[in-house]
């Protein structure tokens, strides 16, 4: 390829070079070869007889023709007349210049710099020159070149310059390497190179006709050997089939060691729809489960979930719309090569070779492919990013050097239209209707039309953050309206929290809640504590049955047998995990009727030792440790009133439920819950974390505020697949991603994916679900059932920071005193402002761990803003 001596060098003059269109250089190129064509024609035809008489200097002929026979007539004879009184034999270099130019241009649109016509001018020069001082052989046409071989210019530079300075060998050799060094100018390539390229392509030619007759012999052989009904193998596929020939090629390149032969660039548009298919699988797959279900029901116990919508009827996917065909226009390949061509000749005016791939137009994006030239380093590429945005004129432009698992390097740029992913396309998709995915959720379209269905389960959180209006709450309510078409109310539960108060209040009459939906921030620590309750629960259940995990639990060969109805024992009765409401002031969690005997009540320690239930008059039928405890001779109040020892307590029993419904916990505006209690809505986000996954409890946790004192460590730590939509600056993608790349989105649903168990981000185009599709889903789902829900959240939340009776530490305060010792000890200093800030406490919580300090004696009494005295050796 002509590239690199007809590219500009000077970076300079090419940042602010023009590009040229394509039509420019084709007509350029078709210029060139019709000069080259005409010259050639005048050239060989030639005749001085063909000269009209008023052509001075040129040696006319004694009878002129009548009517001129050089092919381009008198004109072409006047042409090729002087250029041959002036340049001899080397006449014929021009019109072979001028096709090179004209095959130049139509092929690689190059420019024909200014150092391809010096080598033009010093070819044409130095083989005049060349042509005069020649011995070989004689030159005897007087008639056409006056002035010897060379013409006028070789018998000036040979004649009179060389040939007095050099001598005639010196001459030659001389004028022989300036040859060289013109046709180099010229063609940009080395003369030796092309003679090894030559001789290699006509190796690789002989090979592969070799290869290609070997091929068809062993297919002849074989097809010879078949049954005689049986199809031959390779012959049935065709000459030209994908596999034969790419065994061919891959036969060639490992045998030979040949370099690589690009594949033919190809365009994709991705955003073409599928068609929707008549019957889904996974109606099959519900309808298994419906009976599975009817047979369960039959044993379970008449208010389980189980027994309330057994009857369920899952919505269908009619409710949700599909955009009509004609909103989408098919790709432009015209316009996506153009563009593609702009690519590649802006990075060629940097000295970067680069050759076509393929192009994928997605839904949001356009992913140019270029396949980088031997030797050049991707990096080159990525620093052109502000000149490849000026030249394709993009709004904003990604590169991905090297598009993970290719070879080519990806230039992305913004669609101009954004073709949306309606939800229904992707809940169609095989990949959600097959069933596999054990909690499907369908995120969105890679720019490949590759339907993005994640499974929740093996995620097994989510974290999703991006700026205000990038999508984030479309993307959640994608995700919502997956589960609501794919589990009953009694197969999957949501826990809500929404501190935004906007974006939950449509489904807060689901029956799938869990809990209401907390709007309020200090209401979702009780919700996640009811959470970490549960799951301890649910791993106790599981370690009394013997099974491992969820779905060990679930599948396990059930005999129907229900312990006795006993609510929440020993969860109940081992403080470390249920304290939630703790204290008579807090928010009171009452238990809902039909769920009252299956939930653990929380409960806290009074000043006796004795657990007890916060709100005992609360729960709606009985205290079920005072039952047992009456069973046993304790008074209501758990005191033994015998006049003996007191015998061992009964232990209530645990209630084994026949299934665990999925828990799903979803946090959209996790800024808001760290603003109220930072160090307990990342512990108990941590913990949930840590263990729930086998618990089947899931979290996916939503901010539009990626601060890393908002998505802390910890966070990220037990979070590891992150959704990042549009930010503004690489620093925000870094805290999501812990890479850049997310401020290079261009919003409103472009997202990068980062799926479980691995590292690569993807880059799709989220779903898009309205808010009328939501409604019609809720309305259809609410039709079917109210929520029952397992706790409600009090709104007596005003004191819950310092939510336990004056002087009752939970063992949850004694970490917190823990670390402040740690701190006092450390700073030799005891102020609230200090724990405060150190701790992310709120004030209260502060100063209330100062004041057990203080009435344990380790430190003094406050005096105003003054820090506190430490009273003993820390
Ligand atoms: N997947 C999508 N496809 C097409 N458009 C989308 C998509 N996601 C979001 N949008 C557009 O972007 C707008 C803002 O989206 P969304 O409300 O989800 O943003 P957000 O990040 O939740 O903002 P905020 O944090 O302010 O609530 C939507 O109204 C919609 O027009």
């Amino acid at each position: 390829m002509p590239a690199r001596a007809l590219s500009r060098p000077q970076r300079k003059l090419s940042t602010e070079q023009k590009v040229e269109s394509p039509h420019w250089h084709a007509a350029c190129g078709f210029i060139f070869l019709l000069i080259a064509l005409f010259y050639f024609l005048a050239l060989i035809s030639y005749d001085p007889a063909d000269l009209p008489a008023w052509a001075p200097w040129l040696p006319l002929s004694d009878t002129p023709t009548p009517l001129a026979r050089n092919l381009i007539g008198r004109s072409g004879a006047v042409l090729a007349g002087y250029t041959f009184w002036m340049f001899g034999g080397a006449n014929y270099v021009l019109p072979i210049c001028f096709t090179w130019f004209g095959v130049c241009k139509l092929t690689s649109q190059m420019r024909i710099t200014l150092r391809a016509w010096m080598g033009f001018a010093l070819m044409v020069t130095s083989a005049a020159a060349l042509l005069y001082l020649q011995t070989l052989w004689e030159w005897d046409a007087p008639q056409i070149t006056p002035l010897g071989a060379g013409g006028g210019l070789g018998y000036v530079v040979g004649g009179m310059l060389l040939l007095g300075i050099l001598g005639e060998v010196g001459s030659i050799i001389s004028l022989g390497f300036a040859y060289l060094i013109g046709m180099i100018f010229v063609t940009g390539m080395h003369p030796i190179q092309v003679a090894v390229h030559i001789l290699k392509s006509s190796r690789d030619q002989f090979v592969q006709y070799w290869i290609n007759r070997r091929l068809k012999r062993e297919a002849a052989e074989r097809a010879a050997l078949q049954p005689f009904n049986a199809p031959p193998a390779d012959l049935s596929r065709g000459k030209g089939s994908a596999s034969a020939t790419g065994k061919r090629k891959d036969l060639i390149e490992t045998q030979l060691d040949l370099p690589p032969v690009n594949p033919i660039p190809k365009i994709y548009d991705s955003t073409v729809p599928k068609t929707p298919k008549p019957k889904p699988l996974l109606a099959e797959v519900w309808q298994k489960r419906q009976e599975q279900k009817e047979q369960r029901a039959a044993f379970a116990k008449p208010q389980s979930l189980t027994s309330l919508f057994k009857n369920y009827v899952m919505p269908p996917l009619d409710i949700l719309s599909w955009p009509p065909p004609t909103e989408r226009d098919p790709a432009d390949d015209s316009q996506l090569r153009e563009m593609q061509n702009t690519i590649i000749r802006t990075l060629g005016t940097f000295d970067i070779k680069v050759t076509a791939g393929d192009i994928t137009k997605g839904p949001a994006i356009t992913r140019f492919e270029v396949y980088p030239s031997d030797g050049l380093r991707v990096n080159r590429i990525v620093n052109l990013e502000a000149d490849l945005a000026r030249a394709t004129k993009a709004e904003r432009l990604n590169i991905l050097a090297p598009i993970p698992g290719k070879d080519t390097v990806g230039i992305e740029l913004a669609n101009r239209e954004k073709i949306v992913v309606p939800i229904r396309e992707l809940l169609e998709d095989d990949a959600f209707q097959s069933g596999k995915a054990k909690i499907p959720i369908a995120l969105g379209k890679d720019v490949y039309g590759k339907a993005i269905i994640a499974d929740l389960a093996s995620m097994p959180h989510l974290l999703v953050a991006g700026a205000t209006g990038s999508g984030k709450s479309v993307c959640i309510n994608s995700i919502i309206t997956s589960l609501l078409c794919r589990f009953a109310p009694d197969e999957l539960r949501f826990i809500m929290i929404d501190p935004k108060f906007v974006e939950m209040q449509g489904y807060k009459d689901l029956p799938h809640l869990a809990l209401p939906v907390v709007t309020d921030p200090k209401l979702s620590l009780l919700a996640l504590r009811w959470v970490v309750n549960e799951m301890e629960k649910r791993y106790q259940v599981f370690a009394k049955e013997g099974c491992r995990n969820f779905d060990a639990f679930n599948a396990r060969k059930r005999g129907g047998t229900i312990t006795r109805a006993a609510s929440a024992a020993s969860a109940a009765r081992s403080s470390t995990t249920s304290r939630l409401g703790a204290g008579a002031a807090t928010a009171a969690v009452a238990i809902a009727p039909p769920i009252s005997k299956s939930s653990p009540p929380p409960t806290t320690s009074n000043k006796r030792g004795r657990d007890t239930l916060p709100h005992p008059d609360k729960y709606d039928s009985s205290n079920v440790l005072d039952e047992l405890d009456a069973e046993d001779g304790y008074s209501p109040g758990g005191f033994w009133e015998g006049n003996s020892e007191p015998p061992p307590r009964k232990e209530p029993e645990l209630e084994v439920p026949d299934t665990f419904p999925y828990i799903v916990v979803i946090i959209d505006e996790l800024a808001d819950l760290m603003q109220t209690a930072p160090a307990d809505i990342e512990g108990a986000i941590q913990r949930i974390t840590q263990k729930a996954r086998a618990a089947g409890i899931h979290m996916i946790v939503a901010t539009q505020t990626p601060r890393a004192d908002v998505v802390t460590g910890t966070i990220k730590a037990n979070i590891p697949c992150r959704i990042a939509f549009q930010v503004s600056s690489a620093l925000d993608s870094r805290v999501i991603m812990d890479r850049k790349g997310a401020d290079k989105l261009v919003g409103k649903g472009d997202m990068l994916y980062l799926p479980p168990g691995t590292s690569q981000l993807i880059r799709a185009q989220g779903t898009m679900v309205t808010d009328d599709e939501i409604q019609q889903l809720v309305d259809f789902v609410c039709e079917q059932g109210q929520p029952v829900f397992e706790a409600t959240l009090g709104d007596d939340s005003d004191n819950w920071d310092d939510d336990e009776d004056e002087g009752t530490t939970t063992p949850e305060d004694e970490a917190i005193l823990e670390k402040v010792l740690d701190i006092i000890s450390a700073e030799k200093k005891a102020s609230t402002s200090l724990i405060q800030r150190r701790l992310r406490l709120g004030y209260t919580r502060a100063a209330r761990m100062m004041d057990i300090l203080e009435e344990r004696g380790i430190i003094g009494p406050g005096e105003g803003a003054k820090p506190r005295e430490i009273l003993v050796e820390l």
